[in-house]
């Protein structure tokens, strides 16, 4: 572990740090952000799961998150969305390969030994976070378009590991988005039945656990119609009685503008599942 970055922020503060993932096969980046409570305290954590093209930078840099966690005391950690360097594949194009993992573990022979972005947040990321720093058991997932299906996807798949789960606009039936299909046909194959344990609208009907998600979706989101489709997950939720709060704030685009204007609101939604 190399500690690259060290800022004072809201009286904690704010760091990254380089290490070498064995799930991954590379060097990664993550964000952590210390509140103050941490200084005498163990603090519970909000693992954050950023979009496409973005790194560990993105959710540290623009979405204001920190001012509420040191209000609530978590810890903040902030994943890179794929592995990355020479010896890395990588794709034409903004959305496959590096920048672009979609929080699963590859099948296909040019991306399985790397791109394996579920173990490593579900698995090597946390045994390290709770290693390094003063952290409770209690954790909480959240994320922002393709990282906000990885947030419910991961909750989805793992009863009992998260208190809480919410999403910005989040690719939810990324079977049936084009960014989906075109990710899940190179990493995983063209079988579609091999899709469906990687996409939460495809699991929640058979979740065993009623973790309620939370969902805020700009209404004036450019990529809600073509790529998002929240709909698919709110019927998928209605027929399994999983619980869903899908708040369409109008006005409000795919950015982090959007993020930055309803990330107090989640942090304080998670602060009450993780200090309950
Ligand atoms: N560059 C592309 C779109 C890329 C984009 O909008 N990325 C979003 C996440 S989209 C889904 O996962 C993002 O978070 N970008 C980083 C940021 O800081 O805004 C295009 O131009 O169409």
């Amino acid at each position: 572990m190399q500690k690259i970055e060290s800022h004072a922020c809201f009286g904690g503060r704010q760091e990254v740090w380089s290490h070498t993932a064995t799930t991954l096969g590379c060097p990664m980046r993550f964000g952590v952000y210390l509140p103050p409570q941490a200084e005498r305290e163990d603090c519970p954590v909000l693992y954050w799961l950023s979009g496409l093209t973005c790194t560990e930078q993105n959710f540290i840099t623009k979405a204001g998150a920190q001012q509420y966690a040191a209000e609530h005391g978590l810890i903040l950690v902030a994943a890179d969305t794929s592995p990355r360097g020479e010896g890395v594949p990588d794709a034409e194009g903004y959305d496959l390969g590096q920048g672009a993992g979609f929080y699963l573990n590859a099948t296909r022979p040019k991306w399985a030994a790397n791109f394996r972005m579920y173990d490593y947040v579900v698995d090597e990321l946390p045994a390290l976070v709770d290693a390094h720093f003063p952290t409770t058991s209690a954790r909480a997932i959240s994320g922002h378009s393709m990282g906000g299906h990885g947030a419910l996807m991961i909750a989805l798949k793992n009863p009992g590991r998260y208190r809480s789960v919410s999403a910005f606009s989040p690719i939810a039936a990324p079977s049936h988005s084009p960014w989906g299909e075109k990710a899940f046909t190179a990493y995983l194959g063209e079988d579609r039945e091999a899709w469906k344990a990687w996409d939460a609208t495809a699991l929640v009907g058979g979740a065993r656990e009623k973790l309620p998600l939370l969902i805020d979706q700009g209404g004036e989101d450019e990529f809600l119609l073509p790529q998002l489709k929240p709909e698919l997950l709110r019927v998928a939720c209605e027929v399994a009685k999983h619980p869903l709060e899908l708040r369409i704030r109008p006005g409000y685009d795919h950015s982090y503008y959007f993020i930055a204007s309803y990330i107090g609101e989640h942090i304080a939604h998670h602060a009450r599942a993780l200090h309950g």
